[in-house]
């Protein structure tokens, strides 16, 4: 939908009207990171400074998190009808719907009538319309994407935010006033769907008590690693405020920061569409399939209940460390003593069950690096998880290796912006770095396994049955 886009300058007033405080901060566009919060005189927090410190401070009213959609819910009978409708929902989903709903009322496509218009309506027209997140990058943009841990992260994101999106078409489709306002007249398509999920996500704080919540105005604030001057907390008037740090100096005119918190490059860019050179931790998580010609690999997925993964990481002495624990179900047959049974209840109901010996180990499928530990061939199945893990990053190395070469080019197609290619480019890099640094342990782990004595022995007699195998054939 097209957004109506208010200037910064109207913030002032929204915010008066709205009893949001600034002291001695405005918000202005700051340089290649859009807008921020910046000093408008020189500040300091010492700890003779006499005042608390605050820079901003928000109404509890004003923060939208599902607490507050369902507060809006009770007194908006148009929002109610269309939440009923949609079912209970996540946190997240909640704010989602109530954000779509603020950007469909306030758009210019739409005619007065459908729900009350609260603070976050006008709100929302100060948020970037086209945020830089990879879910809203073009698919020339994602492209660029390829061989990296976010090709895989992103491509399974919109497919969720896709099944998302239909699910509440086809529930808000029967309630008139919002078939009219978001199908009828084309105000909402799921380009909108995607932005509102892209703002939540690239602005959202983590409150103390682990809700995810979004904050008018200090959401304006952007990120420092290694020098952020100002945080956010709770103050005596239950007013969330934004608060110089201790032992902290802005001068006039430089912008106040807070910290994002420390991510990998691909978390940073898959949630605030930027990669922080200071903060951004060497790790990622790669999708790991089953072996395709194991004719268990359904059973095992099913057993293990989540997305199989192998996640890399290099830690603060510069190690590289690997975790897969699905690698380790995936190395295990049926004649290691993997057994899968399916139980009935007596009601009639079946459940899947996995064995490992005689124990029923259903209940921790992630465990099974521990649970070979007291095999006498534990080292094999070692062997065999570090190798499925170094043949898929020899293969993810490959993708990358062979991925787009968009850098340089000039002009700059449409549809492909210079700073989508730049972080790609950026995620490119230090995701094949890590992977051959990866690649070097593993080679390593795999190097030390073969020369094992029980592996030797595991090894000799697997070849001496192949070969006993060969002359009977030979004989036949
Ligand atoms: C919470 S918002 C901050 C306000 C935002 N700059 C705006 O224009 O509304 C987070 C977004 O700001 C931008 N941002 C924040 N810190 C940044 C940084 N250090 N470098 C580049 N962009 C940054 C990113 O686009 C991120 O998704």
């Amino acid at each position: 939908m097209p957004i109506n886009e208010l200037p910064l300058q109207a913030l002032s007033a929204w915010r008066h009207l709205n009893d949001v405080n600034f002291c001695n901060v405005k918000v202005a566009p700051v340089d290649g990171r859009g807008t921020g919060i910046v000093a408008e005189r020189a500040l300091s927090k010492t700890e003779e400074t006499p005042d608390d410190g605050s820079l901003m401070t928000v109404p509890h009213d004003l923060i939208l998190s599902s607490e507050m959609v369902e507060e809006y819910a009770k007194e908006n009978n148009n929002f109610r009808e269309l939440f009923v409708a949609v079912g209970r929902k996540s946190d997240r989903e909640n704010v989602l719907l109530f954000l779509l709903v603020q950007l469909a009322i306030s758009s210019e496509n739409h005619r007065a009538g459908t729900g009350i218009s609260n603070p976050w309506t006008t709100y929302t027209r100060f948020l970037p319309p086209n945020p830089p997140i990879p879910t809203l990058w073009s698919d020339l943009e994602r492209a660029c994407l390829k061989g990296t841990s976010l090709e895989h992260a992103v491509t399974a994101k919109l497919s969720a935010l896709s099944t998302e999106f239909n699910a509440l078409k086809d529930s808000s489709s029967d309630l008139f006033s919002w078939f009219e306002l978001f199908w009828e007249r084309g105000t909402v398509s799921s380009r909108d769907w995607l932005l509102v999920d892209a703002l939540f996500r690239s602005r959202c704080l983590e409150l103390s008590n682990g809700h995810s919540v979004m904050v008018p105005c200090v959401d304006m604030a952007n990120h420092s690693f290694k020098s952020p001057t100002a945080r956010f907390e709770w103050n005596q008037k239950g007013e969330l405020a934004l608060f110089l740090r201790e032992g902290c100096t802005v001068p006039k005119g430089d912008e106040i920061t807070i910290n994002y918190g420390e991510k990998s490059a691909a978390e940073m860019l898959f949630s605030y569409g930027f990669i922080d050179q200071e903060s951004a931790k060497d790790g990622l998580v790669l999708p790991l399939n089953p072996l395709p010609d194991d004719p268990l690999a359904k059973a095992k997925l099913f057993v293990f209940g989540k997305a199989p993964t192998v996640s890399i990481s290099r830690d603060g002495q510069g190690n590289v460390h690997w975790l897969s624990p699905f690698a380790y179900l995936a190395s295990l047959n049926e004649e290691d003593g993997l057994e899968f049974r399916v139980l009935q209840e007596t009601g009639g109901s079946q459940h899947l069950k996995v064995f490992w010996g005689e124990a029923d180990v259903t209940e921790k499928p992630e465990t099974f690096k521990t649970l070979i530990q007291d095999h006498s061939i534990c080292e094999v199945f070692k062997l065999r998880a570090v190798s499925i893990v170094l043949d898929h990053i020899e293969s993810q190395l490959a993708q990358l290796g062979g991925g787009v070469a968009l850098e340089g080019l000039d002009p700059v197609p449409p549809l492909l912006r210079g700073e989508c290619i730049k972080a790609a480019s950026e995620l490119r890099d230090r995701e094949s770095r890590l992977l051959e640094s990866a690649l070097e342990v593993l080679n390593e782990e795999r190097t030390q396994l073969l020369a094992n004595k029980n592996v030797v022995a595991y090894l000799g007699s697997m070849e001496a049955t192949q070969n006993d195998d060969q002359s009977e054939q030979t004989a036949n």
